[in-house]
């Protein structure tokens, strides 16, 4: 394997499922070049360089701090020889905040965490801009990595306008339609998808279509069209009275999601068998997300597990749209896209030197 060779000054936040998993895989593949700086979750944090035999378990030896300000240790990624890069692996509001700043300073940010990409139209001229001077490795957010934003990307660049994205970009709503088709229940679903670490850390994320709506958001932005998460229709599937409760006392309310969902199923719009949660997006800005019942003919209609298929059509992609399918949510492939995020910053920016 040939391997990358600029050396990489790395700070993760969020050392969750997702971040274990790339810890795991840093710990195991990563260049002898590749330093761990600092990993911090909500309430602690590991200054380093850590010792790479601890780098999949770094909170593990008690030698953390309390998480205070994470410019010191910022501060320290921009003095150090290497080239900073912070990833994000968490699901944090305060983290995502923290993208354009740290893009702004020259630090590079690798993010599995979609809210900075699908930020209110307020904040996104700002990490645009701040997104042309540092690099900003956003693969894991849509698709868990499938190919698909740098196709857009590319589409962008080359001049080609993106008329139409429809698909199915939720892994875990993707298994949960197909499993309510075959008559199991919500519940029972969720609980797998949630031990297979398929779902947001609150699965009310996914069922409410707001983790969808985000992804719209990101690709939308990805081929260069306007929108926002206010301007689209969001159908849920939670019922409004588990959506305040606890994520405990919502777990816990097993019979009344399946009802809800029960309902949500026999009021879908469509009139085939095969049930899926849609996203659609057309070029003057119209954009929902909501459960559909599909025919057999539809490509959308053809997936399993967690599979995800987005199609986009453009002037060159009209009679048959640009088609990318494969898993669209799991700890390892999402980890895999941040890797490659990580291996494309340590390629790119050797060859600027
Ligand atoms: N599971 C999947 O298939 C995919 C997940 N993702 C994204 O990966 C991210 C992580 O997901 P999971 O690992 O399942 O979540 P998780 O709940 O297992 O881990 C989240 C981590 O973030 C930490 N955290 C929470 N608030 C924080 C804060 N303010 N500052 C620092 N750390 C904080 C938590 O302590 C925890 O270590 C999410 O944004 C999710 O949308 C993206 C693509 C696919
Ligand atoms: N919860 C998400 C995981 C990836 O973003 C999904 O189900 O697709």
């Amino acid at each position: 394997m040939s391997r990358p060779e600029s050396s990489l000054s790395i700070a993760l936040v969020g050392p969750g499922r997702v971040g274990r998993s790339l810890l795991e895989r840093l710990q195991a593949h990563a260049p002898e070049t590749w330093q761990l700086m600092a990993v911090a979750d909500s309430t602690r944090l590991r200054r380093g360089p850590i010792e790479r035999s601890e780098w999949a378990q770094p909170f593990a030896d008690e030698a953390f701090q309390p998480r205070a300000s994470d410019r010191d240790w910022q501060d320290e990624l921009l003095r150090r020889d290497g080239i900073p890069v912070l990833i994000d692996a968490s699901a944090s509001a305060e983290v995502a905040d923290a993208h354009a700043d740290c893009l702004a300073r020259g630090i590079h940010v690798v993010t599995a965490n979609k809210l900075a990409m699908a930020c209110p139209s307020s904040d996104w001229e700002r990490l645009r801009a701040a997104s042309e001077r540092s690099m900003y490795g956003i693969s894991a957010t849509v698709g868990a990595g499938l190919p698909v934003l740098d196709s857009l990307r590319e589409l962008r660049r080359a001049g080609e306008p993106v008329r139409r994205i429809r698909g199915v970009l939720s892994g875990s709503l993707s298994a949960l339609s197909e499993g309510l088709s075959v008559g199991r229940r919500a519940s029972e679903v969720l609980e797998t998808l949630r031990r297979d670490g398929l779902t947001e850390p609150d699965p009310r994320t996914d069922l409410g279509g707001l983790d969808v709506a985000r992804k719209l958001v990101i690709l939308a932005r990805e081929a260069g069209l306007d929108l926002s998460l206010d301007a689209l229709v969001v159908d849920s599937l939670v019922p409004e009275e588990l959506a305040a409760l606890s994520l405990d006392s919502f777990l816990r309310s097993g019979a009344v999601l399946d009802r809800h969902v029960a309902q949500c199923v026999d009021r879908a719009p469509g009139s085939g068998r095969h049930l899926a949660y849609v996203a659609e997006l057309e070029v003057d800005g119209r954009a929902c997300v909501g459960l559909r019942r599909l025919d057999d003919g539809d490509s959308l209609a053809q997936l399993s597990g967690q599979g995800n298929r987005i199609e986009v059509t453009t002037e060159c992609y009209a009679a048959a749209p640009l088609s990318i399918e494969g898993p669209g949510a799991g700890l390892e492939v999402t980890a895999l896209a941040l890797w490659r995020d990580l291996v494309r910053i340590s390629e790119s920016v050797r060859r600027c030197r």
